[in-house]
């Protein structure tokens, strides 16, 4: 490596690019994970012959990335005068949307037979919205294709399910996690330890870009990132202490079970809703009888409803503890 390359490599923390968008993959072989969607992809770019497509899917997993690599590989250095990013939920309203989108199909084209349009979070559209955007996609069919993106599909109507091919992304697995986050912390010359990959890979819960925002913050603040670091960045509590927790309401001591919660949420920031997930992510891996986790289930519905519906966190948290106690009694 040259002197040059080797300050290239240099990472400088706090000055460096956003790496979410310094890695944003350019090519769909760049994907990490999706198996059965990339390879589906790559044949309609191949083909030259894009339906209309809809991506449904939990947040930071490249539905962006992957609309992005599509509209670079058919128009090559031209890919942003070729697509349009809008997105639904844009606070000047739908009718704002919908002129973009007739100003974009009608404007003149420079020798491609279609443009892609990419709407993000099209479920955020009223259905009302959504039977004019279907109608525009039927007027500018001819020179334009959608690529809508959503979190839920079931939240689309059917007339427009039916114009597109749909395609589910589901959350990345630890294995695509791990190969991205070990990949960009070589290109970036940081030490990450194994339990620190391993720990970015748990906090980030199958989205990508938690992943590499939790790799970038946690490059920052030391020469290695390890799972100390990881945990403390991500405002994640190791699997162990929420576990602990669970054990000491289990075993009926709710002082101490009340105490770990405070710790949870006091000393690693963690917010109610986290402590919950991080429960429900967890439960079957707890050494405790089926029953217990059965339980701890059934009473994690009735506090994720209630939290949802408005409730106060760290009582409906309290609650959960105190039921788990108080069964110990019985
Ligand atoms: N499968 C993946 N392979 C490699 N990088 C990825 C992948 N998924 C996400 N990323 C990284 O995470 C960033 C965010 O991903 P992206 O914008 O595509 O998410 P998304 O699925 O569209 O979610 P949202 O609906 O929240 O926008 C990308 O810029 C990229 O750096």
């Amino acid at each position: 490596m040259s002197e040059a390359d080797a300050e290239a490599a240099e990472p400088t923390p706090g000055k460096t690019e956003v790496w979410i968008e310094k890695y944003r993959p350019e090519r769909l072989d760049e994907i990490k994970g999706h198996e059965n969607i990339i390879p589906r992809l790559k044949n309609y770019v191949e083909q030259d012959d894009l339906p209309h497509i809809m991506f449904a899917g939990p947040a930071g997993v490249g539905k962006t990335a992957s609309s992005q690599a599509i509209a670079r590989e058919i128009y090559g250095d031209d890919w942003r005068e070729n697509f349009l990013e809008l997105n639904a939920s844009d606070q000047r309203g739908i009718d704002v949307v919908r002129d973009r989108i007739k100003d974009f199909a009608r404007s003149s084209f420079g020798g491609y037979n279609y443009r892609i349009i990419f709407l993000d979070e099209a479920d955020a559209l009223t259905s009302d919205a959504q039977s004019a955007l279907r109608r525009t996609m039927e007027q500018f069919s001819n020179n334009t294709r959608f690529i809508l993106s959503c979190n839920y599909s079931s939240q689309i109507i059917d007339p427009i399910q039916s114009r597109c091919a749909v395609f589910r992304f589901t959350e990345l697995t630890d294995d695509a996690i791990e190969a991205q986050v070990r990949e960009i912390a070589d290109t970036e010359g940081i030490a990450v330890t194994d339990d620190g990959v391993d720990a970015l890979v748990y906090a980030a819960d199958g989205d990508m870009r938690k992943a590499i925002n939790g790799l970038q913050a946690a490059a920052v603040m030391g020469e290695t990132v390890d799972e100390e670091t990881v945990f403390a960045i991500t405002s994640t509590a190791r699997p162990e202490e929420v576990e602990a927790m669970v054990d000491h309401a289990i075993a009926g001591d709710f002082t101490a079970a009340r105490a770990a919660l405070e710790d949870l949420l006091m000393e690693r920031g963690l917010a109610g809703g986290d402590v919950i997930d991080q429960l429900h992510r967890s439960a079957w891996e707890f050494d405790i009888p089926e029953q217990a986790t059965v339980r701890l289930l059934e009473r994690l519905g009735e506090v994720d409803y209630r939290i949802t519906e408005g409730a106060n966190e760290r009582l409906q948290l309290e609650a959960l503890l105190a039921a788990l106690a108080l069964e110990n009694d019985e």
